[in-house]
């Protein structure tokens, strides 16, 4: 019997799309090759991929329409919609900001009565509520940051990821993040267990940790080799193996990328040679 389809949402535009499908091409699922298309067929991974906008992937997947999705943690909240994460996905990282002219704020007790312009009220409604706060939101589509100087809002509330926008709209961030976003895959809060959601989710792990990790392969003396385990003691053990030299043995063991040249630098000190670095393409952890 044919397993059953799998209907994922994936956003069709804007800042999260290219990433979420370049991440489930990496993880073997097949992707539109033409912007246009809308829905998808991946038969041989019994897949169907739905394009839409990310603002209303939440929705779909919350009311069990469409299986899972890829979306924007902060979208997610926004929505309301009654669905969950179940993995985070490390891209489209971003903060979401209250911003305004130099000095007209410094935090959210300042806004009592103000006007703040924002594309997410469900969001600020509720940031606005935890802290007895109440003010006039003003709902934007986008391009937010201009709401101030064309007069229509005081301060604004806003995706900020490297301030450029903010800077050129002669903006200032003030108080604490609202919150901190990244994709994220989605599903109906409370559904079943699903083994077919279970093996998209395993090979999006797989993808992150061929994203975040590399093979180290080196030689050492034998005598240092539990030292040698300590500075890079891989996610579960160090494969230990005999070369054909009885008092070396050869090491293989998983490393963070971003720590890579620090620890072939203490294996170097400790007596380790040959030390080689090569990236992961995929894995099962
Ligand atoms: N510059 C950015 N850097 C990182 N994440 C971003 C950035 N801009 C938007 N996002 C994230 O992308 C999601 C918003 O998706 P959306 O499709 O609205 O993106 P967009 O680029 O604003 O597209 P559009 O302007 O066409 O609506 C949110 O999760 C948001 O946090
Ligand atoms: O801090 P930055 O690196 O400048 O990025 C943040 C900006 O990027 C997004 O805007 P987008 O280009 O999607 O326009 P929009 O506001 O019309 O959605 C977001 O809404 C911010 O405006
Ligand atoms: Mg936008």
């Amino acid at each position: 019997m044919p397993a059953s389809q799998l209907r994922i949402a994936v956003p069709n535009k804007g800042a999260l799309s290219e990433a979420a499908s370049a991440m489930l091409r990496e993880a073997g699922y097949n992707q539109r090759r033409d912007a246009k298309e809308l829905i998808l067929d991946d038969p041989d991974n019994s897949a169907q991929f739905v394009f839409l906008r990310p603002r209303d992937i939440a929705l779909y997947v919350g009311s069990g329409t469409l299986d899972v999705g890829i979306t924007g943690r902060d979208l997610l909240l926004d929505s309301r919609a009654p669905a969950d994460e179940i993995l985070p996905l490390g891209f489209a990282r971003s903060t979401f900001r209250f911003a305004g002219r130099p000095g007209v704020a410094s935090s959210v007790a300042d806004l009592q009565g103000r006007r703040i312009a924002t594309s997410y009220s469900g969001l600020l409604g509720k940031h606005l509520a935890e802290h007895g706060v109440t003010a006039d939101v003003v709902h934007l589509d986008g391009a937010v940051e201009t709401a101030v100087a064309l007069g229509i809002a005081d301060v604004i509330a806003d995706v900020v990821e490297t301030g450029t926008t903010l800077r050129a709209a002669g903006l200032e961030v003030f108080g604490e993040a609202i919150m901190r976003s990244e994709a994220t895959l989605v599903r109906r809060a409370g559904a079943p267990a699903d083994p077919a959601v279970d093996v998209l989710v395993r090979r999006l792990q797989g993808v992150l940790v061929a994203r975040q990790y590399v093979m180290v392969d080196y030689d050492c003396p034998r005598d240092i080799v539990e030292r040698a385990c300590a500075v890079a003691p891989g996610l579960e053990s160090p494969t230990v193996s005999p070369t054909a030299n009885p008092d070396w043995v050869a090491v293989r063991v998983m490393v963070r990328k971003a720590a890579t040249n620090q620890v072939m630098d203490e294996l170097y000190d400790l007596g380790a040679r040959a030390i080689l670095v090569t990236s992961i393409h995929a894995c099962r952890l």
